[in-house]
């Protein structure tokens, strides 16, 4: 590999089975692998190409990750003599220099009110752990729908990587968080960037396949369950030894909780529920299920965590997103569980165990949404920088910039409003929380998630035809444009979260004030 060459010397090799060429002053040897290139033989051959430096062909055609796989850094037989490369892959927990591909708070030279230096070497941990155990298995999964793999969970769940989603609280307590972080030090800062760094690294159904589940169907059992099923199901489900789906929604009903058809009678100690759910997020492969169920018949309604055994079933169910997600369509056929033990608050109180989790929920969804748009800003910088058009690199031509600027505008503005939604959560008590953030969380949401669709708009727009494809240079974007209408839809769709946020600001309404 030390080996040096001229360029005089590479442009020797230039015929059928005899083929060198150098991108980013490497030397490539590519005699054999020419007729095995997907993109085709010939055009290696070209005079612009065969025996010369290809760099900027190259990188109008591929991403650099090509070069990195085994099988093709292989190829390289040595450097040009008193050349270095120039373009290398970000080390581990490296942040990018691409303007605005990072918060402000992660960029040399700028400051925030919000971030400590152990929030910085958190966040560095983090994503060292994400691009390091994440990014491999989000590439394989996004391709072929697979559950995430035991090792990947495994690994995860060493660095409390569920505990971490769930916030701060006392399901922390005695574990050893990322870059020494003490467990009452962790903050919702500390849970925003595990969010933002799960989504730069995952795509959008390997985001919800990695315990998202978890993050939504745990609050309940550990708020509301009595201790004896707290200690019997948590630590495993802690340790990512089993899983937890949130059974919510039904075909029957959505928000409109009163419509929900899956009953639960009791008979001598047990409940009896028979129903079926929907959209059930991890479902496919879920151990319990926190499930929303009809009890009485003046529509009280009970949460009840249901595991599964005998008269579960679950079947996939086929989303526009990658079936790691686990999207599952589940049916209870009069099954039995205690109800001393596995009742999640007060009979008939099911509600205000569904709504004590939406403002969580609802947050989260932001900070994944929100950081994967900006990774799309990133990609669209880079891209525009490295295509050539008309001679020109495609960020010449003013409409492109026009797109730049909005899709940047948009990033910062909800990163500006989420931090501070943020902030107001680490200093509020949990009634706070519930009184005065549901309405600017469910604006917030709404803001981001149409912000997601007009980048993803835009970002289409920007790259073209490679951004209709499933692998190649666009394929970050064909992911977000696919799947970015998930974030406007889950956990509560965004007109009706909108309408929210302006409910509850007439309902607050000073009574005093005129125009
Ligand atoms: C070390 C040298 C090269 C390697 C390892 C390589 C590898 C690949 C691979 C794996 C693909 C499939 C698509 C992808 O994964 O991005 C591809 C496609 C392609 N390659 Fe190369 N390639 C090399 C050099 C070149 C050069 C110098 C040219 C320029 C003429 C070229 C032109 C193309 C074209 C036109 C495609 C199809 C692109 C598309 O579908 O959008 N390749 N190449």
């Amino acid at each position: 590999m030390s080996k040096s060459f001229s360029y005089e010397d590479v442009a020797k090799h230039t015929k059928e089975g005899d083929l060198w060429l150098v991108i980013d002053s490497k030397v490539y040897d590519l005699s054999r692998f020419a007729k095995m290139h997907p993109g085709g033989a010939n055009l290696l051959y070209a005079p612009a190409v065969a025996g010369r430096d290809a760099t900027q062909a190259f990188f109008g055609l591929h991403r650099h990750e090509v070069l990195l796989k085994p099988q093709y850094a292989r190829l390289q037989i040595g450097s040009i003599a008193g050349e270095t490369e120039q373009i290398r892959a970000p080390a581990p927990g490296e942040t990018s220099g691409v303007p605005y591909a990072e918060p402000t708070w992660l960029c040399e030279g700028y400051y925030s009110p919000y971030y400590t230096e152990g929030h910085r070497a958190f966040q560095k941990a983090v994503r060292t752990l994400f691009m390091e155990v994440v990014a491999p298995e989000s590439a394989r999964c996004e391709a072929d729908g697979s559950r995430i793999s035991e090792e990947v969970t495994r690994k995860l769940s060493d660095a409390n990587f569920l505990p971490m989603r769930l916030g701060p609280g006392k399901h922390l307590k005695g574990r050893t968080l990322l870059s020494g972080v003490k467990p009452e030090e962790y903050d919702y800062f500390h849970e925003l960037i595990v969010n933002n760094e799960l989504a730069r690294f995952g795509g959008r159904g390997v985001i919800d396949g990695l315990q998202n589940g978890g993050v939504i169907g745990v609050p309940p059992i550990l708020n509301y369950g009595v201790q004896e099923l707290q200690d019997a199901v948590l630590p495993d489900i802690l340790d990512g030894k089993k899983f937890v789906a949130l059974a919510i929604s039904e075909a029957f009903a959505g928000s409109d909780v009163a419509g929900l058809q899956t009953t639960a009678v009791r008979d001598g100690p047990d409940w009896v529920i028979t129903g079926t759910k929907k959209w059930i997020t991890n479902g496919t492969f879920a151990d319990y299920f926190t499930t929303g169920c009809k009890t009485g018949t003046d529509g009280g309604f009970t949460m009840i965590l249901i595991p599964r055994g005998p008269g579960v079933e679950t079947k996939a169910i086929k989303t526009s997103y990658s079936a790691t997600a686990g999207t599952a369509y589940v049916t209870f056929d009069a099954v039995r569980v205690p109800a001393a033990t596995h009742t999640l608050g007060e009979e008939g109180q099911g509600l205000k165990v569904i709504l004590s989790n939406f403002n969580h929920e609802r947050w989260m969804v932001c900070a994944t949404a929100q950081s994967a748009q900006r990774v799309v800003v990133e990609e669209c910088l880079k891209w525009a920088n490295q295509r050539m058009v008309f001679g020109k690199p495609l960020n010449a031509q003013a409409v492109i910039r026009a797109k730049l600027a909005r899709m940047i505008s948009r990033v910062e503005g909800s990163q500006n409003w989420l931090e501070s939604v943020t902030y107001q959560m680490n200093n509020m008590t949990y009634a706070e929380v519930s009184s005065r953030l549901a309405g600017p969380i469910g604006l917030l949401k709404q803001y981001i998630t149409k912000n997601g669709r007009d980048t993803a708009e835009d970002a289409t727009q920007v790259f073209g035809g490679r951004a209709l494809t499933q692998g190649g240079m666009g394929k970050v974007i064909e992911n977000f444009h696919r799947t970015s209408g998930f974030d406007a839809i889950l956990a509560g769709a965004e007109d009706v979260l909108g309408d929210l946020g302006v409910r509850q600001a007439i309902k607050k309404m000073p009574t005093n004030t005129r125009l």
